[in-house]
């Protein structure tokens, strides 16, 4: 079933699909590559392809061991495809799917491998905009580095951006995957560096605990909890690794590392965690919104085995054979919604055996959670004053909004 793309590469076989389009194991005139095909509704859109043709050159510009490089555009009559290095491996949810939790080191070590590309990146004026562990993948042909683990490589730069339409996502919309989106983004501020360090430290968390630390239940719950709550410590994580876990995913955006720092503090951490066994972390459950007042949890979508809590990047773009929906495209909560009555649906990881949220003690644990979140609401009120004009805008004859992806590479 092969198949030419464009005059110089023919594609061969499917490796996997993406809500973007299909990623294929593909031949060009320097070996094998790697081509990611864009769905045909994408590829159609002549806005998109001029925006291709536009991005070019920061996309094929980047060059870094720690980052999938992109090595030819193609627009070829309906086609529209990205040519990338083939990476011999797997990506870092398939592993974590496999392992659940990751031991502390081989976590910290590929955390460390992204946040280098990273890096590079923010150098070149490039944010990624969509960190997660899809994005990651792992060279298995390469030397195995610390705690047996193998390279990463982070994949899909620009695509989001590329993606991005003012048709399609109109300002008051949010582009992203929500388990990983920075607050600031939810609060509808244009997607500076610090957003993609918030993500990696997000996957970090994940590597470490086997759930991302704001996730669970409905997309707009998500949402909120990246604003009005702070992350809970997980038990047996060393402080000097908590700490820069906390850094990073402070709301504060000023306050998150760069991604060179990170990317050295955190190798700095490899020797202390050498031999640890994994964290030995249960799942929290998702608190029922207001089980007091007997309302019922919030909904959880039901179309199709989502497993994040996220609906498709762009209407129509739930791959047939993939489970991975992991993006969203949500309008810009309003202040009410985001706080969401003060009530708090925070996901505190619990030690292995520890008791279960909604005993005793749990819950005047949750009531000093919920005076401290209906303070939190009223920062909130005033933080997302501009992220409510924007909300209350987004009806059909509002003037076009300021497309801030259309423009040149976002500086970090
Ligand atoms: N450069 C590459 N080399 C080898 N395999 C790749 C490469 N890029 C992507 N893949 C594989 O192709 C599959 C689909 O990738 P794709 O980037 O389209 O989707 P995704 O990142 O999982 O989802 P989404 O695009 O919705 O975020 C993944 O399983 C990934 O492992």
């Amino acid at each position: 079933m092969a198949r030419k793309i464009g005059s110089r590469y023919t594609a061969h076989q499917i490796l996997g699909r993406g809500s973007a389009g299909t990623v294929w194991l593909g031949e060009g005139p320097e070996g094998p590559v790697a081509i990611k095909l864009l769905r045909e509704d994408l590829s159609s859109d002549q806005e998109l392809v001029g925006r291709f043709v536009q991005e070019r050159t920061a996309l094929l510009g980047l060059e870094h061991p720690n980052v999938v490089s992109v090595r030819d555009l193609v627009v070829d009559g309906n086609d529209l495809a990205l040519v990338m290095d083939l990476v011999r491996g797997t990506d870092l949810r398939t592993r974590l799917d496999r392992e659940r939790r990751l031991a502390p080191e081989a976590a910290v070590a590929i955390a460390a491998d992204v946040a280098d590309g990273l890096a590079a990146a923010h150098a070149a004026g490039v944010v990624h905009r969509d960190v997660k562990p899809e994005n990651v993948l792992l060279d298995m042909q390469g030397p195995l580095g610390p705690g047996g683990s193998h390279r990463a490589l982070l994949t899909d730069f620009g695509v989001a951006k590329l993606i991005d339409n003012p048709r399609r996502t109109r300002a008051t919309k949010i582009i992203g995957t929500p388990d990983y989106l920075a607050p600031e983004i939810v609060e509808g501020l244009p997607p500076r560096a610090s957003v993609d360090i918030y993500a990696l430290a997000t996957v970090l968390y994940e590597l470490l605990a086997g759930f991302t630390p704001f996730g669970g239940g409905h997309p707009g719950a998500v949402l909120r909890r990246h604003v009005t709550e702070t992350v809970v410590p997980l038990p047996g994580i060393p402080d000097e690794l908590w700490q820069l876990l906390v850094q990073c995913l402070a709301k504060a955006p000023a306050s998150r590392l760069r991604a060179s720092e990170l990317a050295a503090r955190l190798r700095e951490l490899l020797p202390l965690l050498a031999g640890m066994p994994p964290l030995d972390v249960d799942e929290p459950d998702v608190e029922p919104v207001r089980e007091e007042d007997g309302e019922p949890e919030e909904p959880v979508p039901s179309a199709g085995p989502v497993r994040r809590g996220a609906v498709p990047l762009v209407p129509g773009a739930r791959p047939s054979d993939s489970n991975r929906d992991t993006h969203t495209s949500m309008r810009v909560p309003a202040p009410d919604e985001l706080a969401g009555g003060a009530h708090g649906t925070a996901r505190a990881p619990r030690a292995a055996g520890a008791p279960r949220p909604g005993s005793a003690r749990n819950r005047t644990t949750t009531r000093r959670r919920r005076l401290t979140l209906a303070a939190c609401t009223v920062a909130l009120v005033t933080a997302v004053g501009v992220g409510t004009w924007l909300a209350t805008s987004s009806d059909e004859d509002a003037p076009p909004p300021q497309d801030t992806k259309n423009s040149a590479p976002t500086s970090p």
